[in-house]
């Protein structure tokens, strides 16, 4: 076979490089980055830093192990380097001073995770961030007698039941020393950050009576270190995404709005400015209509990831979106208001770090044509973007992929942007089988990630087809808040809109269309097989059927309460309206139930009902249950767990084709 021979298969994770989190030095000489990799034989991920000189390229190796070293962050002089590393045992800071060597440690903790740090303006103290454990040592190994539950929120997803203890904020020398507990607040302490001269920090969380009924109002306070005193900033109510200081102390930023009570993602979270003195607030990303949430979906890029605005210089702040498939990278000038595009193509800019002259941006980067790189922007006489490390291209050229191809397809209240995987060697006078691929969120996006799903199925003779419907995130609040209260019905004409339009090009056999997708795009591909018999096969995965249950069992699942405007035991029918499980009855297409066993966002349950259902009823269905794995399988599950979920979709698709 040769070399062009070879395309992308479920196993090809083992080759891929993760790299994330670039952190540039001072000087804009070296870039330092996290790189996850995959322990094979022991099945685990771990990461170490590594570093590139922004000039000559090269790439050196600067923690070894099995661990997870992440968050590295340099001071201002560019001489110490922190990072957090965590073994089975322990959670430490550890910190490199003058260059390489063994890191000393700065925190040890056998009690608690420390989960961010940063450094004070004059780089003396770091601020740090520690979830304590309820129990330590041997006894977080063992199951407790019972469990004594008291509030609504008390398990989360990948995390399981909560810590009674909340995450808290305190201060170490960065030299070393005590460490010094600034909060002892009931709810986490969920971001932080210095004030411009070093004098306290800005703190959020939620001191809400009743938190967990309104987990969208999020307060900030502000702790002087000399007076010893926690101040609340006076805002709306509304979510916080980040704070970040002002390096003239005029005014604090946050990410957020002021309208709790909608569902996750259906308001676009915005930069605001808050005066200090006069307490006034105005957002400076209102015009862009868009979410300055990191909302793209992805397997090997990460999602969700939470980048504060930066300040280039003390005018202008460099801030990301989410915008029809990219996260371009914007500067807003402070005193013009004027906001400008700095990195608008086809891409995301998941995360960047600066150089402490605002000149040399290092950016982690996604792209379709290859798996995320490290790129460095540079801002001097002329604008120049190029990439850095090169880690994925021995894997790139070993292999033969196409590039999906965008398309904007008309529907009946709105264009849908949409993206086609071609198999490699496509002939556009063949009939090949479509996959339609339908994202979860609801409020997120498909876009420019080079997805090793749609890959493997592409490599395996499908067309893919992904789409972005309405209720997606990237494309303006009306077009996000669209499935309010009716969660299935447009993004079902979007969906349907989108596979009829790529029938029509005449490369696709419309015997031969199957669908499948995750969590809310596991709700959709049931309500999918449940209106239409078009699609000759289906896996739905992670799913949800039936709202109803679901607003009881999953660990946020009452937040439904914002997108149907009333509770199930008061409008029981509207819950049963929007349930894919009430349409069993007219669900004929061959069904693959695909579910983690440890999912606490869409429980197993869900699963359960709609197998029990059509199993009962002698429909053609099957039950795949994954031990262990939580709603994050597809991306984050136990690595033979991803191939194997990836085998059995090819092998349930192809026994149908
Ligand atoms: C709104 S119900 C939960 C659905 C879930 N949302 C967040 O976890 C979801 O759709 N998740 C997507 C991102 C997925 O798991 O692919």
């Amino acid at each position: 076979m040769s070399k062009q021979e070879k395309y992308v298969s479920p196993e090809d994770i083992y080759d891929l490089q993760f790299p994330s989190d670039p952190q540039i030095s001072p000087d804009g000489k070296k870039v330092i980055f996290v790189k996850k990799w995959i322990h094979k034989k022991e099945q685990k991920y771990y990461s170490n830093l590594y570093s590139v000189d922004t000039v000559r390229g090269t790439v050196v190796q600067f923690t070894r192990g099995e661990q997870k070293d992440i968050k590295p962050r340099w001071n201002r002089n560019g001489k110490q380097l922190l990072f957090i590393r965590s073994t089975q045992n322990k959670s430490e800071l550890l910190s490199f001073y003058g260059g390489l060597g063994e890191p000393m440690p700065l925190i040890s903790l056998e009690d608690g995770d420390i989960q961010d740090l940063a450094f004070s303006p004059d780089d003396k103290w770091v601020a740090v961030l520690i979830q304590k454990y309820d129990v330590s040592g041997e006894d977080r190994k063992k199951e407790p007698l019972k469990r004594d539950i008291d509030r609504l929120f008390y398990r989360l997803d990948g995390e399981g039941f909560r810590q009674k203890r909340a995450v808290q904020l305190f201060i170490v020398k960065s030299r070393g020393g005590r460490l010094i507990p600034i909060t002892d607040v009931p709810r986490d302490v969920t971001d932080f950050a210095w004030n411009h001269d070093g004098t306290g920090i800005y703190y959020v969380t939620n001191d809400h009576e009743d938190p967990d009924r309104h987990m969208d109002e999020e307060s900030i306070f502000f702790y002087s270190l000399k007076e010893k005193r926690h101040v609340r900033i006076e805002k709306p109510a509304g979510p916080i995404g980040w704070v970040q200081a002002d390096p003239e102390g005029k005014y604090l930023y946050f990410a957020g709005h002021f309208k709790p009570g909608h569902s996750w993602g259906a308001v676009n979270s915005e930069i605001q400015q808050l005066h200090l003195e006069t307490g006034e607030i105005h957002s400076l990303t209102a015009s862009l209509d868009r979410t300055t949430d990191m909302v793209t979906l992805g397997d090997i890029t990460p999602s969700f990831v939470k980048q504060k605005a930066l300040f280039q210089t003390s005018e202008d702040l460099l801030f990301t979106v989410s915008s029809e498939g990219a996260n371009p990278l914007f500067k807003f000038n402070i005193l013009s208001g004027e906001i400008t595009p700095l990195l608008d193509g086809p891409e995301c800019v998941v995360s960047f770090s600066m150089s402490r002259d605002g000149k040399n941006i290092a950016v982690h980067l996604a792209q379709m044509e290859r798996p995320d790189e490290i790129w460095l922007l540079e801002l001097n006489s002329e604008k120049h973007f190029r990439r850095i490390t090169f880690l994925n291209d021995e894997y790139m050229s070993s292999i033969s992929c196409n590039v999906p191809e965008e398309y904007h397809i008309p529907s009946d209240n709105a264009v849908i942007q949409s993206w086609v995987l071609k198999p490699p060697g496509f002939n556009s006078k063949k009939k090949y089988p479509l996959l339609l691929q339908i994202h979860g969120g609801p409020r997120a996006q498909y876009g420019y990630t080079w997805f090793h799903e749609m890959q493997v199925f592409a490599a395996a003779g499908f067309v893919v087809l992904y789409t972005n419907p309405q209720g997606s995130q990237g494309y303006g609040h009306a077009f996000a808040d669209a499935i309010t209260g009716k969660w299935a019905e447009p993004a079902m004409n979007d969906l349907m809109a989108a596979v009829d339009y790529i029938l029509e090009l005449g490369f696709v056999d419309p015997e031969q269309c199957f669908v499948t997708g995750g969590s809310y795009g596991g709700y959709m591909t049931n309500w999918v097989i449940s209106h239409t018999n078009r699609f000759k096969g289906a896996v739905t995965q992670r799913s949800i059927c039936d709202l109803s249950s679901f607003f009881g069992t999953s660990d946020t699942g009452w937040d439904l309460e914002a997108d149907f405007h009333d509770v199930p035991w008061k409008n029981p029918e509207l819950y049963k309206k929007w349930s894919p499980i009430t349409y069993a009855d007219q669900i004929d297409t061959p069904l693959c139930i695909i579910h983690s066993e440890n999912d606490l966002r869409c429980p197993v349950e869900q699963a359960e009902q709609l197998f029990v259902r059509l199993k009962y009823d002698k429909k053609p269905v099957r039950l795949v249950l994954f031990p262990e794995e939580s709603h994050g399988l597809s991306r984050g599950g136990r690595p033979d767990r991803r191939v194997e979920r990836l085998k059995l979709m090819l092998e349930e698709f192809r026994v149908k084709s």
